[in-house]
């Protein structure tokens, strides 16, 4: 016999409907009553049913990474901040690439010298030919110099000593080469930039070229290779090989006396005045620590490979999860975030992502614009009186607070949260003790005090107008003989600190305040809080 569909099913052979169903003798009152609850249980449901949606909805959220994208110029420091994040978050993969910073602060170092003796050797083809039109402070480009906010100094005359000194330097060129061929693959990564925004000097070609690694080059692992090698001689720990017979810490060794003699020696330092280089403000700088850093044992510190420059091209990324319960002494002890932690609700996967900020690289940066929680946006203030290397007709500071803007105004970026590091304070600090006026080359300064304090609010003033400030303003630099006028009509929060990203404790306690206030935004978009 064929069993009835469910349409022929009466609400007496169903024993759902017959369960629930009002009973036959319901009074009025009885059926009012009975409605109301009904109405109101429906309604409970309703409620329930929106809680475990947005749980769910949150719960998806809080599994995705939180992605944090670093911008900025080239050389305003953002390799810098991956490596803090790095130190911090990842110290055992930190300390073993030790040995590929070991190779890249030698050749940091073999650059500064290098551009001492080709200063003098331009030096002395100006004095065997003195003609005002080949002179390097009368080369074509001067006119786009910033005017120098120092005294210039006449060029002093070399003695035989400084050229003895200088040929007996030539085989830090053999490092060199030894050096950046070891670094990079052969297709040969180097992108051509300028020596120093502040040199316009007929440098041979190799000298103009700063060393740069695409990101995706396994460049580490010619040095990595050694962490596997056993030999009575290697610094397992460390994974640098002394006796690697191609590793270079014995010739700088034997330099150490010349190398130290020249970059102490007065001539030299006015030449070096004369052309308005100042290499103790150069990316790279090891040249007051010669002894330690060629020392034959020498491994680099946590601050040497803070401070070893090395150009991206590319993007790294750098993955890491944050730990319940490490510590954080600014966290005070009832904040979201310790009681996040305490509870073990929060292991989270973060990615931080640094790409390369020269002008021709900046194309590359939108496609991570998408899903991002937070920019970390790097303007260094020191680079004040110094030209863009890419653009030597743009001042570096103008750069950042135009690129500042962009990111500001970016459509993708209105829910970002922006964070800004105006970075390089101890290098603006030196500048300014050394008696560099901030006024020379930022005109709209005025007459403004010559301090730290003074110069870095007045940038902080600027950059925050873009963010948090309607109206109009102005940025007077001349060497560009522009005024940048420009107008905000945003009224988005503004995180800024006052950075020196080569400092690790310091860096240390900013960096946990800005995971702080990016979990913190996090779980309010997710409506945890
Ligand atoms: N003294 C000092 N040096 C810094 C600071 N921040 C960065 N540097 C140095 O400046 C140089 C450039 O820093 P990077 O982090 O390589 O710059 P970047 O923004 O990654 O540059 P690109 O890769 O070219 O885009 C490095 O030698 C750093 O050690 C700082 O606050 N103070
Ligand atoms: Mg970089």
């Amino acid at each position: 016999m064929p069993r009835p569909s469910l349409t022929m099913m009466s609400s007496d052979d169903d024993p759902l409907a017959r369960a629930i169903a009002p009973p036959p003798d319901e009074s009025p009152d009885q059926r009012a009553a009975r409605l109301q609850a009904e109405k109101e249980a429906k309604l409970r449901s309703d409620a329930i049913d929106a809680e475990i949606n947005r749980q769910r909805q949150a719960e998806k959220k809080e599994q995705r990474p939180i992605k944090v994208l670093l911008l900025g110029q080239s050389e305003s420091g953002k390799s810098t901040t991956l490596k803090n994040f790095q130190l911090i978050n990842s110290p055992k993969a930190f300390k073993a690439e030790r040995a590929s910073w070991r190779a890249v602060i030698q050749l940091n170092v073999v650059r500064s010298i290098r551009t001492i003796l080709d200063l003098m050797s331009a030096a002395q083809a100006s004095s065997a030919y003195p003609s005002p039109a080949s002179s390097p402070i009368d080369s074509p480009s001067e006119s786009s110099r910033p005017p120098s906010p120092f005294p210039t100094e006449a060029s002093p005359t070399l003695t035989s000593d400084h050229l003895k000194l200088r040929l007996r330097l030539g085989p830090l060129l053999q490092v060199e080469e030894s050096l950046w061929r070891r670094l990079s693959p052969s297709s040969g990564e180097y992108e051509a930039t300028h020596l120093s925004p502040v040199t316009n000097l007929p440098l041979p070609a190799r000298a103009t070229k700063e060393i740069s690694i695409h990101s995706s080059s396994a460049w580490k692992n010619a040095f990595g290779r050694l962490l596997s090698n056993n030999r009575g001689s290697m610094d397992s720990e460390q994974g640098i090989d002394f006796d690697d017979p191609k590793d270079p810490g014995l010739i700088l060794h034997n330099c150490y006396e010349d190398m130290n003699k020249l970059w102490n020696d007065e001539t030299v330092r006015t030449l070096l005045r004369a052309n308005r280089i100042r290499l103790e403000d150069q990316s790279g700088f090891f040249l007051d620590d010669l002894k330690r850093v060629t020392a034959l044992k020498y491994i680099p510190s946590d601050e040497d490979i803070l401070k070893a420059r090395l150009k991206t091209i590319g993007v790294s990324e750098h993955r890491f999860v944050l730990k319940s319960g490490t510590g954080n002494p600014s966290t005070s002890p009832g904040s979201l975030l310790t009681k996040v932690r305490e509870g073990n609700l929060l292991s989270r996967d973060w990615r931080v992502y640094d790409v390369g900020g020269a002008r021709s690289l900046r194309a590359a940066w939108a496609p991570y614009f998408d899903d991002l929680d937070a920019i970390i946006f790097l303007a260094p203030l020191s680079p004040f009186d110094q030209n863009l290397t890419e653009d030597p007709e743009v001042n570096r500071l103008e750069d950042s607070l135009l690129l500042w803007k962009a990111i500001v105004t970016h459509p993708l970026l209105t829910k970002t949260n922006l964070i800004l590091f105006l970075n390089k304070c101890d290098i603006l600090k030196a500048k300014l003790n050394a008696g560099i006026q901030f006024n020379r080359t930022v005109l709209s300064y005025g007459d403004r005090p010559n301090t730290f304090e003074a110069t870095s609010n007045y940038m902080k003033k600027k950059f925050g107008l873009y963010v948090s400030a309607r109206g109009s303003f102005y940025l007077l630099i001349p060497s560009t003989a522009a005024i940048v006028k420009q107008s905000s009509n945003s009224t988005r929060p503004f995180y800024c600190h006052f950075t020196s990203v080569t400092d690790v404790k310091s860096t240390f306690q900013i960096l946990e305040n800005v995971k702080d206030l990016i979990v913190r935004q996090n779980l309010t978009d997710s409506h945890l809080v």
